[in-house]
């Protein structure tokens, strides 16, 4: 058999009766050809200027080519088909890039995941909340007014009262801690005591439940203060670097956020380097050693010669030279009376440097006083000693309030002598001053307080650009999977099933060459369905047995009547059955059910416009489907479901990235190319209405991803619940499958969705080629709009209430 090739073409003025007939029985896919003015080629629904379609399908194509014919139009120059080979080139071309796309990203995971072989992970950067606390300046607390102590000077810290729970357990109870200025203070206790929580909730990252803090003066957190901030060098316990930084961006990082000038971080770095016996300073922090990290960690606190320094653990793998030259250099920088310290450690003896020692036990201080003195009102030569009586005495104390029937709860938790354990055996400092003054703040402080600073942004955004630079394969990943998803859904889903078999019954007596049965079933197409001829029984039982998806049956009279049927004004109805093509279908699929349906349909509809020419409109069916008033005949499901599939993918992908704008413009970019320029859909509307639109909906993603992030601390239950809500939000939104084929009341669910109006608004921009002025396009972007405030002022309230 003769299968065109494209030498073979068939060029304008064939007539397209001509064409087709010299098509007629051969098999393979082709590809048409017509190059037409665009007018003329947008009346028929075809888009480009010079279109291409691949088909199997040739005569579907016969009313549009007849019609372009019929115009007699000049400028319709050249119908051409040629065969199978090259529409799979054509297809294939999008899957080898896909296939490249996947390899790429592949390959630079694979080399990022091998540069990081030996390298430890660690947690999520400077410890997030403190980041978050720096960059708002303490907006978790905003108490505008609140109780300071009358002579904030004379100490560094003062807590009052301080009480503290996660949840039901109780881990700070009526704390009374002193940190006088210009001293070093080692807060000492057994692991779980509360100290780290204590310090969170000085430096401000931790919001108290009862009682009043005073850090240099102010309440942490408190509007215009900067604790957290400048003013204050944090070392927390659970070290919080970025892997992909070297130690100089590290420094360079808090120095921006700190507001250094690049010479000031510059010296102050160089000198750290060298005090803390750090690597060289273009070494990556996931190189290094569990100590070296620490000591990094130390370096960023002590960065901006800060008036109070909060470490914690800090000589925690340290070894004992370098350990006695923090303290030395402590002790050093305290003298000058402007810097002040709170140090907690397990080595207690090392604590006898400091100049006041708290000993802590299950939320509460035991003793506070300079070393010398709790030593010796217990009579102990080592602070350890002391330590340990002291811990003792309250055993003891606790045995003999729980053994007392009488007393209260609140008694149990009071020494034998009377003595409230809150308040520490030994105090130094000012006496508890009661009368407390109230803060205040003017609302330009306020306002500045709660609005994020240029600078902090700048140093998060260079920080975001910066871990980019050092992962490239992830970033390469993030580029990509918006593309490789799209490209997936427009590969694999919505395309017409392939090589279904159909079991065909052909009892028609008229010659094979002339029977109008065989004539039809020509025009079926047939990389799609497969014929099998067979006789009635074995037919069925094949569709019994699912080995065929249907059965077409023609009579013994089928030309005959069939004839009939066309030349005669009145037939009887055994004409009319007997002239009929009998389907009998498997529908338990229903997507190929129906395709066998539209297959068929087609096939007579190009049947009769072969066999009647001009005169096909008499066979033609009753209902008349007229061109399309928007998108066209043609349509097909991957047309349907990719604005909603577009906006699905950002978010999922962006759903963690706040600061990566960046990220999603390249993503937005290379989908709308692939989407557009590769899978040619259609866009009828304004490209900058589609691109607001997606990064509308990046954002949503971004502020859904901020909520579940601050609702849930572990990675791993974060992205369950992601995905979990993902591919509810996929089915109900409409993106799939059309929100008016969802029940009720689930549709009304449907309709609160982020996504659906958006994809119903992008499809309205992009096939309607609507614009704002348009109800359906605009509530798209306004509800789009909603749910970013809300996800925002959600995540917001959950930090606020988690803090
Ligand atoms: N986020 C949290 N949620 C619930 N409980 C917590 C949380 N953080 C700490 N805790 C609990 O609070 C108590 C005090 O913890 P904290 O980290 O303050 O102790 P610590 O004295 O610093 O201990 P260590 O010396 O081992 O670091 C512990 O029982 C701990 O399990």
């Amino acid at each position: 058999m003769h299968v065109p090739t494209f030498a073979h073409s068939y060029v304008l003025p064939h007539s397209p009766i001509e064409v087709c007939q010299k098509c007629s029985g051969q098999t393979g896919n082709f590809t048409v050809i017509v190059s037409s003015t665009a007018t003329l080629l947008k009346k028929y629904a075809l888009y480009d200027h010079s279109w291409v379609k691949i088909t199997n399908d040739l005569p579907k194509y016969v009313p549009v080519i007849r019609k372009l014919w019929n115009s007699r139009s000049p400028s319709v120059t050249l119908l051409a088909v040629a065969p199978l080979w090259r529409s799979l080139l054509h297809r294939s071309s999008s899957l080898l890039l896909l296939l490249f796309l996947l390899l790429l990203a592949a390959a630079a995971m694979a080399a990022e995941a091998s540069g990081r072989k030996d390298a430890t992970i660690t947690g999520p950067a400077y410890s997030t909340e403190m980041l978050e606390q720096l960059v708002t300046e303490g907006n978790m607390k905003k108490d505008v007014e609140a109780s300071v102590p009358a002579a904030p000077d004379s100490f560094a810290i003062r807590c009052r009262d301080v009480c503290r729970s996660y949840g039901k357990l109780k881990v700070l109870t009526n704390l009374n801690l002193t940190v006088p200025q210009g001293h070093i203070y080692g807060l000492l206790g057994p692991s779980g005591c509360g100290k780290t929580t204590l310090l969170k909730c000085i430096v401000g990252t931790l919001k108290i439940s009862r009682g009043h803090i005073t850090v240099l003066g102010k309440p942490p957190a408190f509007p215009g203060h900067e604790v957290p901030g400048k003013m204050v060098g944090y070392m927390p316990q659970e070290l919080a670097l970025y892997n992909e930084f070297t130690i100089s961006d590290t420094l360079t990082f808090f120095g921006r956020i700190h507001g250094l000038t690049s010479k000031e971080t510059q010296a102050r770095m160089n000198f750290l380097i060298d005090f803390l016996h750090l690597p060289q300073k273009n070494s990556l922090v996931r190189n290094l050693s569990g100590g070296q990290r620490r000591r990094v960690s130390l370096g960023a606190a002590l960065l901006q010669n800060p008036e109070l320094l909060i470490l914690d653990e800090p000589t925690v793998g340290v070894d004992p030279v370098l350990r006695a030259k923090i303290w030395q250099h402590l002790v050093e920088i305290v003298k000058t009376g402007r810097v002040s310290v709170i140090i907690t450690t397990h080595y207690i003896e090392e604590a006898r440097q400091a100049n006041v020692v708290g000993l802590m036990r299950n939320g509460y201080l035991l003793a506070e006083g300079p070393p010398d003195a709790v030593m010796k009102q217990h009579s102990a030569t080592t602070l350890e000693h002391a330590f340990l009586q002291l811990c003792e005495s309250s055993d003891q104390n606790s045995t003999q309030e729980s053994n007392s029937e009488s007393e209260t709860l609140e008694k149990s938790q009071t020494f034998a002598n009377g003595r409230d354990e809150s308040q520490p055996i030994l105090a130094v400092g000012p006496p508890p001053v009661e009368d407390v003054p109230k803060c205040t703040a003017d609302w330009k402080t306020r306002g500045r307080h709660i609005l994020p600073k240029g600078r902090n942004i700048g140093a998060l955004v260079i920080k975001t650009m910066v871990r980019m630079k050092r992962m490239p394969g992830s970033l390469c990943f993030q580029f990509l999977l918006p593309v490789i998803q799209i490209s997936l859904i427009c590969l694999c889903i919505g395309g017409d099933p392939k090589g279904i078999q159909v079991a065909v019954v052909n009892n028609d007596t008229y010659p094979p060459s002339s029977s109008f049965s065989q004539s039809l079933l020509s025009f079926l197409d047939n990389s799609s369905v497969i014929q099998v001829p067979l006789p009635h029984n074995k037919a069925f039982e094949g569709v019994h047995k699912g080995e065929y998806w249907g059965v077409i049956g023609f009579g013994q009279n089928f030309t005959n009547y069939l004839t009939k049927r066309i030349l005669q004004r009145q037939v009887s109805k055994e004409v009319i059955d007997g002239g009929s093509v009998h389907v009998w279908l498997d529908l338990t699929n229903r997507q190929i059910g129906l395709m066998l349906q539209k297959q068929l349909h087609q096939a007579f509809q190009a049947f009769v416009d072969y066999k009647m020419g001009a005169l096909a409109y008499l066979a033609a069916l009753p209902i008349k489907f007229e061109e399309p008033i928007y998108g066209s005949l043609d349509m097909d499901f991957t047309t349907y479901v990719t604005p909603g599939a577009v906006l699905s993918s950002m978010e999922m992908m962006l759903a963690h990235l706040f600061s990566q704008l960046f990220v999603i413009s390249v993503q937005i970019i290379l989908m709308l190319l692939f989407i557009l320029l590769v899978f040619k859909m259609p866009n009828e509307g304004s490209l900058f209405l589609v691109i607001c639109l997606i990064v509308l909906q990046g954002i949503t993603g971004i502020s859904f991803g901020l909520v579940i992030s601050a609702g849930i601390d572990d990675e791993q239950s974060a992205n369950q619940a992601a995905l979990g809500i993902f591919y509810p939000n996929l089915i109900l939104s409409g993106i799939i499958w059309p929100v008016e084929c969802i029940p009720y009341p689930l549709c009304y669910l449907s309709l609160a969705l982020p996504q659906t109006y958006a994809s119903e608004s992008l499809r309205c921009i992009m096939y309607r080629g609507w614009g704002m002025s348009e109800m359906m396009v605009w509530r798209g972007f306004a509800v789009t709009l909603g749910w970013n405030t809300f996800f925002l002022i959600l995540a917001t309230v959950i930090l606020k209430l988690r803090s």
